[in-house]
């Protein structure tokens, strides 16, 4: 237990003169505030000049938490411009910052400090976010760990970085695929009606197909379209030799049941990994498609060395497409796997219990903001897979993203915590042209 946590914070804060800085709080584990705001500056809005906040004591006798937060809150429109330098006592370790827009939106992703600032007296760090325009209140979050916790600081996991990188390995393949055979991937999306989400969706996944060299098909229905239609389509493209991989965009209108029509879908171009003989050779170990978003979880896990084996995985829902696989992926004997698994639901009883008892949580509901602070062990790993769209006035879109977990009071507590937008969602788009190279390949089902 950490008797006290001792430092201080230098923060000489620079900012353009059309703005006002509000005011910097301190808060423990980001749950709870644990000062009055150090310095309030609401005066002279619109214009307010340089300003410093110097070496505010901070001395937090046994915190519950073992991190605090310092969170700087800026008026709409700021730029952030210069470099703010940290200055910690014998205890404190400087772990992330980040931006964010309003509450929601990370608009610069944590600060890639490369290297923690010594404990010692001199510790410190500069540091410079990038440049946000903010649609919304602007605030600069800052997290503090106590050294005794090195190993353990939160790590934000970095979707776009790790779809970065997998992006390039693709394309390389792909262009290597073309050279030796001719063979262009080439995936087709059916979207059935013009639900937003969807076509948001879908609209990624072309674009991820240029991106790549990929050939991509859009294939249109009206949401009155018959199930009989809808199959003969699939039929259509299942025989053509041309078209390697096929997702039929999902949710669909009440009249079609699903599960035909991914059954219809040859599992040789089933990219989605939704058909009964790809989750069957799944969850067997047998070469198969896998569902695009768990394969990304698993991804992300690889990427960032996340340890599984012997970890309890609980996993929040179990859908078809994500908590059922996801489940069956982490208890496999093989890396990332060798987790004990809980899989939890609707009717689960004493939820957060049970998810207090996870070393790996992975929020899979659709509920925004579910998974709160109190739900979430110490050091745990948390993905976030629910993605939903909840009505924001402050936004041009009318709405913002949430995941299923509420990311500010959470991630403070994590060893590892993937962000809404910005994690997991960035995954299912390589998992699927992951998947559309495979099939182009033969690589599962020979040709
Ligand atoms: N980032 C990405 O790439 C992707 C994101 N998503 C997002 O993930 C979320 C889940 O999607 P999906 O799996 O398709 O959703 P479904 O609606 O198909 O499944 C939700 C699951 O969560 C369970 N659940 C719902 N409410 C609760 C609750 N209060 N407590 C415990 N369990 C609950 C349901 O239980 P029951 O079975 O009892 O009804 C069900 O098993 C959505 O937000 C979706 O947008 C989905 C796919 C990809
Ligand atoms: N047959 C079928 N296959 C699917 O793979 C499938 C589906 N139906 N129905 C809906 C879900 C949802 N899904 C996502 C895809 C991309 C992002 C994505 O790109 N997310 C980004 C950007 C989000 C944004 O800005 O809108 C992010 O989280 O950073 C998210 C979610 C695939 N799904």
């Amino acid at each position: 237990m950490i008797e006290k946590l001792e430092g201080a914070l230098n923060i000489p804060l620079a900012y353009c003169n059309k703005v006002r800085l509000l005011a910097c709080r301190l808060y423990q584990a980001g749950v709870e505030f644990i000062d009055r705001p150090f310095r309030e500056m609401t005066e002279n809005p619109g214009r307010t000049p340089n300003g410093d906040i110097t070496r505010h004591p901070l001395v937090i006798d046994r915190p519950q938490a073992k991190s605090v937060a310092a969170r700087i809150e800026y008026d709409a429109g700021v730029e952030i411009q210069k470099k703010t330098r940290l200055v910690f006592g014998n205890e404190g370790k400087l772990h992330a910052v980040y931006l964010r827009n309003g509450t929601a939106k990370l608009i610069d992703k944590a600060p890639e400090i490369k290297s923690l600032p010594p404990a010692g007296p001199a510790g410190g760090a500069n540091i410079r976010p990038a440049r946000g325009e903010a649609q919304g209140n602007l605030y600069l979050w800052i997290l503090i760990f106590h050294s005794s916790l090195q190993d353990k600081v939160m790590q934000l996991i970095d979707g776009k970085a790790v779809a970065a990188h997998f992006k390039a390995r693709i394309a390389e393949e792909v262009t290597q695929l073309k050279a030796e055979s001719g063979k262009t991937p080439h995936l087709v999306a059916i979207l059935v009606g013009n639900n937003g989400a969807s076509e948001t969706y879908v609209a990624h996944k072309v674009k991820a197909c240029a991106e790549l060299g990929f050939e991509s098909t859009l294939v249109r229905f009206p949401d009155t379209v018959s199930e009989e239609e809808l199959l003969r389509k699939v039929e259509e493209i299942n025989a053509n030799p041309d078209m390697d991989g096929l997702i039929v965009q999902l949710p669909l209108p009440k009249h079609i049941n699903p599960d035909r029509i991914m059954e219809t879908i040859a599992p040789a171009k089933d990219v989605d990994g939704f058909h009964p003989i790809n989750i069957g050779r799944m969850a067997k170990g047998l070469p198969a498609y896998v569902s695009a978003t768990p394969q990304g979880c698993l991804m992300l896990i690889e990427h960032y060395g996340i340890e599984t084996a012997g970890k309890h995985c609980v996993v929040v829902g179990r859908s078809q497409i994500v908590g059922l696989p996801m489940s069956i992926l982490m208890q496999r004997n093989t890396y990332p796997g060798n987790c004990t698994v809980t899989i939890t639901h609707s009717k689960t009883a004493n939820l957060a219990e049970i998810c207090r008892q996870a070393d790996i949580l992975v929020g899979a509901l659709g509920r925004p903001e579910f998974i709160t602070a109190d739900m979430v062990k110490e050091g745990a790993v948390v993905l976030d897979v629910g993605l939903e769209r909840v009505a924001d006035p402050s936004k041009k879109s009318g709405f913002s993203l949430k995941g299923d977990v509420k990311f500010d009071e959470v991630a403070p507590k994590t060893s590892y915590i993937t962000p809404v937008p910005g994690g997991v969602g960035q995954m299912t788009i390589i998992s699927l042209m992951q998947n559309t190279l495979l099939a182009a390949k033969g690589a599962i089902y020979a040709k």
